[in-house]
């Protein structure tokens, strides 16, 4: 197959953005478009070496599962799946996290279908629109931009102020425009434009505000095009905060601060992990971000230790655990591959929770993760991928519960997975009832876990040596069957190789309890 010929394909899945794909000539070829169940005639548009890239030219059968889009903007590039069924989506990310952790992880374990809650559209509390002749405008599929009036994906109070603020004057002077709202009915509104605020800005716009009944009204001088706002923001006009309350604890927004962008979703998934928390436990979390699944953890826990990289999202999230009458939780600004290797030596650590971004964890957490050895542990992501390869290497020590996809972003190609581990025993291993008879059968010996062999190296050759590196040698003796494990180039978090002298330690360990 080469670049401008013409094949005819059925798509049979999706790439990570939720666009079109499919297999002609036995390769894989990344569509622009398309829905499962199409069958297309494409043109090749790329050739890669180990993929083609082709551009949709006609449809030779329309999938059954495709609806009519409800959204007028068909070449906006916001939400990738509006033409296909709900029931089909969802079928689809459910499938995108199996698939991921079978593939990537070697983990075959059953995935709960996933949880959707509220609405499909109407959920977004936070966008931000380009500002072009006037009008506030959304990025197309080929970069362009298209003027909207109305979105289907933000809430009702949203576009109201949306649609009030078309062809206002004072936008002359402003590149971006932000609307934030919450379930309780208010508003806030953040101006991104390129000079200091002047007069003519400010009186057009808190005029426009006290109109468009908007409670909160923000300026930023922002000259960096890659951010959407600036980094000192200027309060105009009326509440400098506006409030919402998830699972129960009230949260100020102010300004650009981070906020969970679905406050449904964003419930289920504190749901989810609160349940999986045992009462009376200590519990340790990292990436606890601004702390919305932090203070609900807290409530039954003993204590709640939290660990945020961001300085300002630890602030915020002291004062949102104090204004919330929450004692027993501290905060630790930091990166957790720096602090959880000390946590794994001071703290009792009774449950780990984690929600990293979507880079997973770092090696260091990984390995700090298996050496704290917590009964159990809850992985949040927003990333099969990385989910998946941090999982190969918990699933030494842990056992996987359970899998659930929640649905945060509908009608987009994202999806969270809410992950519940538990310490590996024995009988995890066997997993299943055996009698007598056939446990003489069983080759215990292949069960010496890292903490064992740890021991064993330590006794004998005084090395210490960590689970990365006997996963590394386990590995190398074909223990683990996964190949190509390797953490992300891009984020400089290879695992470094593990050195001679304690190869040769855990060799002489994996042999001492018959495992090579
Ligand atoms: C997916 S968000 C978690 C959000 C959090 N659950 C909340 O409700 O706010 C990931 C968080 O990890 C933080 N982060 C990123 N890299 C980090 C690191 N190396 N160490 C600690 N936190 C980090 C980000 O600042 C962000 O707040």
């Amino acid at each position: 197959m080469e670049v401008f010929d013409k094949v005819r394909l059925a798509i049979t899945d999706y790439d990570y953005r939720g666009r079109g794909m499919g297999k002609a000539d036995g390769a894989v070829v990344f569509l622009d478009g398309g829905e499962i169940g199409d069958v297309v005639d494409v043109t090749i548009v790329k050739k890669k070496k180990r993929f083609f890239e082709g551009e949709i030219a006609s449809y030779e059968k329309k999938s059954p599962h495709r609806v009519k889009n409800p959204c007028p903007y068909t070449n906006c590039n916001g939400c990738a799946f509006l033409s296909l069924d709900r029931k089909e989506e969802l079928a689809w990310k459910r499938r995108r996290v199996a698939d991921a952790l079978a593939r990537i992880g070697d983990v075959d374990v059953h995935v709960d279908p996933v949880v959707a809650r509220g609405e499909s559209t109407g959920y977004r509390n936070h966008m931000q629109f380009h500002v072009k002749d006037r009008k506030l405008t959304l990025y197309g599929k080929g970069g362009e931009v298209i003027s909207i009036k109305r979105c289907l994906m933000q809430t009702e109070r949203a576009n109201e102020i949306l649609a009030a603020m078309q062809g206002e004057k004072w936008l002359d002077e402003v590149a971006l425009v932000g609307i934030r709202t919450t379930r309780r009915g208010e508003s806030m509104v953040i101006l991104s434009g390129p000079k200091d605020m002047n007069d003519n800005l400010l009186h057009g716009a808190v005029a426009f505000a006290v109109e468009a009944g908007v409670d909160s009204l923000y300026y930023t001088k922002n000259t960096n095009p890659r951010f959407h706002y600036g980094r000192k923001m200027e309060h105009l006009y009326g509440k400098k905060e506006i409030t919402e309350t998830l699972a129960g604890y009230d949260y100020g927004i102010f300004g650009a601060n981070f906020f969970q962008v679905n406050p449904m979703g964003a419930e289920a998934i504190i749901e989810k992990v609160v349940s999986a928390a045992e009462p009376g436990k200590n519990i340790v979390e990292l990436y606890a971000g601004i702390g919305t699944i932090t203070l609900p953890l807290s409530e039954q826990a003993e204590a709640v230790v939290a660990n945020e990289y961001a300085q300002t999202s630890v602030d915020y999230a002291r004062k949102t655990a104090e204004d919330n009458g929450v004692t027993n939780v501290r905060y630790i600004a930091g990166a957790a591959e720096k602090i959880m290797p000390r946590i794994a030596e001071d703290e009792k650590v009774d449950v780990l929770v984690v929600d990293p971004p979507r880079a997973g964890l770092d090696p260091m957490v990984v390995e700090s993760a298996l050496q704290a050895n917590p009964e159990a542990m809850i992985y949040v992501s927003c990333n099969p991928s990385t989910l998946a390869r941090d999982l190969a290497l918990l699933k030494e020590q842990f056992h996987i519960e359970s899998i659930t996809p929640i649905d945060m972003f509908p009608h987009t190609a994202a999806v969270e997975t809410v992950a519940l581990l538990s310490k590996l025993n024995t009988e995890h291993h066997l997993d299943i009832e055996i009698g007598e008879d056939e446990l003489s059968e069983i080759d215990f010996s292949k069960d010496a876990t890292y903490g064992e062999i740890k021991k064993y190296v330590l006794d004998k050759y005084g090395l210490k040596v960590s689970s990365l590196y006997i996963a590394q040698i386990k590995r190398k003796h074909g223990l683990i069957e996964r190949e190509n494990y390797n953490f992300s180039k891009k984020e400089n978090q290879r695992v470094p190789n593990c050195p001679e002298e304690k190869e040769k330690a855990i060799e002489d360990a994996l042999e001492h309890f018959g495992m090579i």
